[in-house]
């Protein structure tokens, strides 16, 4: 059963059309990709299915619930979200940082508990930023910062993780190690949105594509059905060829004449 659905949604600003008629529907267990060009409106959807903008037709439902009627803290215990564009964070330490995840399920007095804590410790590990604790995250690289973004949200707790863009700004080591922990996150029964634009590693570990053009869904499934580089090469705009090798798939760009 769909976990997270969008039914006929149409989203529009400045009298221009950037949503039109998306009907979506995923379940736990999905590590979801969102591929499409640039200004293809995949910002827009995430912000429609967090309940940071609301649509303008259609309904948005988590859970069973219409997420029009339901309050940010309550929208928080369902769905993290890593934006695109850096937060403008107070300059507290990456521990302090990663621990405002846990605020759904606190308050900001009353601190955190030792439960909590340990909570940050082993995101910290996991994402590798044990030895920057304590360092103030006005003083990180932008591949760090966007590190402990996700170590934030990985101890939100959330059911639903929707991480806009998660790769940009990570070294290739840590874009492999990421998609690895999220499909592991989706694999132990949470659902998991991203966008992206490196379609090698999607095909990889996603396990549900929507190629999003022009606020329209052009296909949606399986990497393996929706991914090919015919397809690919018509929604870039470029040539592509792939080639397929021990179960993962390459595609191949470049033959264009500059
Ligand atoms: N405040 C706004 N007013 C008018 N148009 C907007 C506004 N914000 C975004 N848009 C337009 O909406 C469209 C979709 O934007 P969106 O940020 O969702 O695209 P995207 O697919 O996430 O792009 P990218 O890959 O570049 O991040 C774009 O054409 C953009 O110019």
């Amino acid at each position: 059963m769909a976990f997270l659905s969008l039914d006929s949604v149409g989203f529009a600003r400045s009298g221009r059309v950037i949503l039109r008629d998306l009907s979506l529907a995923f379940r736990k267990g999905e590590l979801v990709s969102i591929l499409g060009a640039n200004g293809a409106g995949k910002t827009t959807l995430l912000r429609l299915m967090l309940g940071l903008s609301r649509p303008e037709t259609g309904r948005v439902l988590v859970d069973g619930k219409d997420l029009s009627g339901l309050s940010r803290q309550q929208i928080a215990r369902l769905m993290a979200y890593v934006p695109q564009n850096r937060d403008v964070l107070p300059p507290y330490s990456v521990a302090q940082i990663v621990g405002l995840g846990r605020l759904p399920y606190g308050s900001l007095t009353r601190g955190l508990s030792d439960q909590d804590m340990s909570r940050v410790e082993a995101a910290l590990a996991l994402l590798g930023l044990a030895d920057l604790r304590d360092r103030p995250c006005t003083a990180l690289s932008g591949g760090e910062y966007q590190r402990v973004l996700l170590a934030r949200v990985m101890v939100q707790d959330a059911p639903v993780l929707v991480l806009d863009e998660p790769l940009s700004g990570l070294d290739y080591g840590h874009q492999i190690r990421l998609m690895a922990l999220l499909e592991q996150l989706a694999r132990e029964g949470r659902l998991v949105i991203m966008t992206a634009h490196q379609p090698d590693l999607v095909y990889r570990h996603a396990s549900h594509v929507v190629l999003l053009e022009h606020g329209r869904v052009l296909a949606e499934g399986q990497p393996e059905t929706v991914m090919d580089s015919a397809r690919l090469a018509a929604f870039y705009g470029v040539s592509l060829r792939h080639h397929d090798h021990d179960g993962q798939r390459f595609f191949m760009g470049g033959d264009e004449k500059s």
